[in-house]
């Protein structure tokens, strides 16, 4: 059978980037509460921007200095009420897919010395555990036509089109570099091909 989302729930959201619907989703695929923030007419609608963020409890909501994410949680919003139209999906799937509790043993590794990506391996995971299938069942049940992803990772792009999402377009989402994340955005950029350090602006 098909896997499916259902919209179970949708409430305004008043932010500081103004008002967002939240849609709520069960799905088939797993138990985790999977979420969109929409703003403005999607559905029918070509281009639209999107950002898939990957859940990340302590960039997130601790805003931890580790890593880009709470920062790039905070753009992405902005990105998209600047442009009146959009949506924010937000995956459970923390710490790249392999949870908080591995996340945060792998955080212990890096502070020994290892990488991000080998922190994971040493761990007996892959370097990025995550799956696109219910983000693209979202988009899908939002009706959107084709999309701008919001997005450093060509992996990210290349998953969506698998699953037959129009990625018509690449909006980048380059936090700012500090002492506490410049090994790890070198590492993402090195060793995953993150698109960052790159100046251009561009739609590849
Ligand atoms: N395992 C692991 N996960 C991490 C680490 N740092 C951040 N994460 C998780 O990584 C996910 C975000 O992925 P990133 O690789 O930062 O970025 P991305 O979403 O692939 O790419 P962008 O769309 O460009 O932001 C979130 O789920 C975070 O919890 C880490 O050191 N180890
Ligand atoms: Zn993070």
């Amino acid at each position: 059978m098909k896997p499916k989302v259902d919209d179970l729930v949708q409430t305004p959201i008043p932010t500081r980037h103004g008002e967002f619907i939240l849609h709520y989703y069960s799905n088939t695929l797993d138990d985790k509460e999977h979420v969109a923030l929409v703003r403005g007419k999607v559905d029918g609608v070509e281009h639209v921007p999107v950002r898939i963020h990957s859940e990340c409890f302590t960039g997130d909501v601790l805003g931890s200095r580790r890593c880009d994410c709470g920062e790039q949680l905070d753009m992405a919003m902005q990105m998209i009420a600047e442009r009146g139209a959009g949506i924010l999906i937000y995956l459970r799937q923390e710490g790249r897919g392999i949870g908080l509790l591995k996340k945060l043993q792998a955080y212990n590794l890096q502070d020994a010395g290892l990488d991000t990506v080998d922190a994971n391996i040493h761990l007996g995971h892959l370097a990025d555990e995550r799956e696109y299938d219910i983000a693209a069942l979202i988009l899908e049940s939002l009706q959107v036509k084709s999309i701008e992803l919001i997005t450093n990772n060509p992996k990210k792009i290349e998953g969506l089109q698998k699953l037959g999402v129009d990625v018509a377009g690449r909006i980048p989402i380059v936090a700012s570099a500090h002492n506490d994340n410049l090994d790890y955005l070198k590492t993402k950029a090195k060793k995953m091909a993150h698109m960052l350090f790159e100046r251009k602006k561009d739609n590849d």
